[in-house]
């Protein structure tokens, strides 16, 4: 585990054009009153292919707004974004990123296997091409029995599977998620954070992926990036190192490696030793 400054926030494996490659950005929402708010402030940032890395600060640091712009669901104000070499707004056309929020956010009147076609549907794939896709998806994310079922009978738990299967439908390079485990129960969302391990080493993809939840970002990342509010920053960029995806069973949240890693993000978060008041709006558990 190690600690990189601000100004060094590139990737631990670098090889081709970085799957996102975030430059001096900021973003400010001006308001009709007048007072604008600067929501990210000189952003640098780097992902590999591959890479997961996990955005953890207080409520309103920035992140969700880190992650739109990347989609480009919404446009800096300053600085420059790219996507495997792309520009943002490319990279949504050509599909280069599947996204997963904290919702579902499935069609309830479309079966788990329609819905997970939907993506290939809206790009003209013949009916046997989706059809071999989305059983090969179903298989991945374990729920090969339920492609016939509707939304609505299926468990939280098991909807966000869906929708992590439709996030991977063009199989894109890159996966953006807003928090997509935030509304299951503990066991259930550690359950899903070792199923999404698998399934990045088994796709490949590049993951950024927006938490509350310290242990969470630990367990699942090859960096964390810890940003602080007002304006939304970089504080630090937390590298972790527990292994290949294989070892990373349930024994490791019990792990001298794991606590270490997660004391290293909280007193990053605080920006002073452990056990200071925890920082709002970030989960400690
Ligand atoms: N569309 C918008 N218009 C105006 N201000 C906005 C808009 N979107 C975000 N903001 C402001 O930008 C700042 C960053 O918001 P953002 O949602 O990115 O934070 P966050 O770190 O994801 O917060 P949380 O952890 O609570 O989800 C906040 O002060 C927020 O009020």
């Amino acid at each position: 585990m190690s600690t990189e400054s601000s100004a060094q926030n590139q990737p631990i494996a670098s090889t081709g054009p970085a799957a996102v490659s975030v430059t001096g950005v900021g973003k400010v929402f001006a308001s009709r009153k007048g007072a604008d708010v600067t929501a990210l402030e000189a952003v640098d940032l780097t992902i590999a292919p591959g890479e997961f890395v996990s955005l953890i600060g207080p409520s309103g640091c920035g992140k969700s707004t880190l992650l739109r712009l990347i989609a480009d669901l919404d446009t800096p104000t300053s600085g420059s974004i790219e996507v495997f070499g792309k520009t943002a707004r490319q990279a949504r056309i050509d599909q280069a990123y599947g996204i997963a929020f904290q919702q579902a956010g499935l069609l309830p009147w479309r079966t788990v296997r329609a819905n997970i076609e939907l993506p290939l549907e809206l790009h003209k794939v013949g009916k046997a091409e989706r059809g071999a896709r989305s059983s090969e998806l179903l298989s991945l994310v374990g729920l090969a029995d339920f492609a016939d079922k509707y939304p609505d009978q299926l468990s939280g738990g098991m909807q966000q599977r869906v929708a992590i299967a439709r996030s991977l439908a063009e199989s894109p390079g890159l996966l953006l998620m807003d928090e997509p485990f935030g509304a299951l129960d503990e066991m259930t969302r550690e359950r899903m954070q070792t199923e999404l391990v698998r399934i990045c080493a088994e796709t490949g993809a590049a993951v950024v992926f927006v938490t509350h939840s310290i242990p969470e970002a630990v367990f699942l990342s090859n960096r964390v990036v810890v940003m602080s509010p007002r304006p939304g920053r970089i504080r630090d960029v937390i590298a972790v190192d527990l292994g290949r995806a294989e070892g990373r069973g349930e024994g490791l949240r019990e792990a001298d490696s794991f606590f270490e890693a997660v004391v290293a993000v909280r007193e990053s978060l605080h920006g002073e030793a452990a056990g200071a008041p925890a920082a709002r709006g970030v989960d400690q558990r």
